[in-house]
């Protein structure tokens, strides 16, 4: 059992390709606002609380930096996070293609076959240039059992869903409890 003061906390890690939207993601939701530059990310946690179902969660949120199927997966992003945030740009399907990879890092690191997830595609204000259709995020999501929503970081369309869907994904799966559901199967003594 969780300890009674980390019942209502959970940790978000949100990953995805370089230069998706991650922070600007997390930056309109935690602080109503939007960057145009682009400042690669190292590491960032952002704290915000969000209501589900009546009940106001205390979210962190750690901003990654970009993955490539190269990167290994880091550990502060796989043990204690009750659930995913996992972001393509609907203009890149190179981005999109690397959802499932980053999702196989995760299940293979945690020892799980499933994890509380939503699938995010970014940037939808861009629509002349988009590579990846609503269907394809869709049917992706489906496989992966996770949500999915479309986003824009610029105009703050469905940015606050995107946290309401992940918390909604978590407490499907252990309501109530605080624990994260994903545990990793090796314990370091
Ligand atoms: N038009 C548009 N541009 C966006 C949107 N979200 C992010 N951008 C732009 O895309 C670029 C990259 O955004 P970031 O939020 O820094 O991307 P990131 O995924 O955090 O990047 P890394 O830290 O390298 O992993 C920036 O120039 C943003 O302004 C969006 O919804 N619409």
């Amino acid at each position: 059992m969780a300890p009674a003061e980390n019942l209502k906390k959970r940790k978000i890690a949100v990953l995805g390709s370089r230069s998706v939207g991650k922070s600007s993601l997390v930056i309109q939701f935690s602080e109503n606002r939007f960057v145009s530059e682009y400042y690669p990310t190292i590491e960032a946690t952002f704290t915000k609380s969000v209501k589900y179902k009546g009940t106001e969660f205390d979210c962190e949120v750690i901003d990654t930096a970009g993955q490539d199927e190269f990167s290994i997966l880091n550990s502060k992003h796989a043990i204690g996070i009750h659930g995913y945030v996992l972001v393509y740009s609907v203009t890149s399907k190179a981005s999109f293609d690397m959802i499932q990879i980053v999702y196989d890092k995760i299940i293979g690191f945690c020892g799980v076959t499933d994890i509380p997830c939503v699938v995010v595609g970014s940037k939808v204000d861009l629509e002349s240039s988009r590579q990846v259709t609503p269907q394809e995020g869709q049917k992706l999501a489906q496989e992966l059992n996770a949500a999915w929503v479309e986003t824009s970081a610029k105009t703050n369309l469905n940015v606050g869903k995107v946290f309401e869907h992940c918390l909604a994904e978590i407490e499907k799966r252990a309501p109530n409890t605080g624990e994260p559901p994903v545990q990793n199967r090796c314990v370091i003594m």
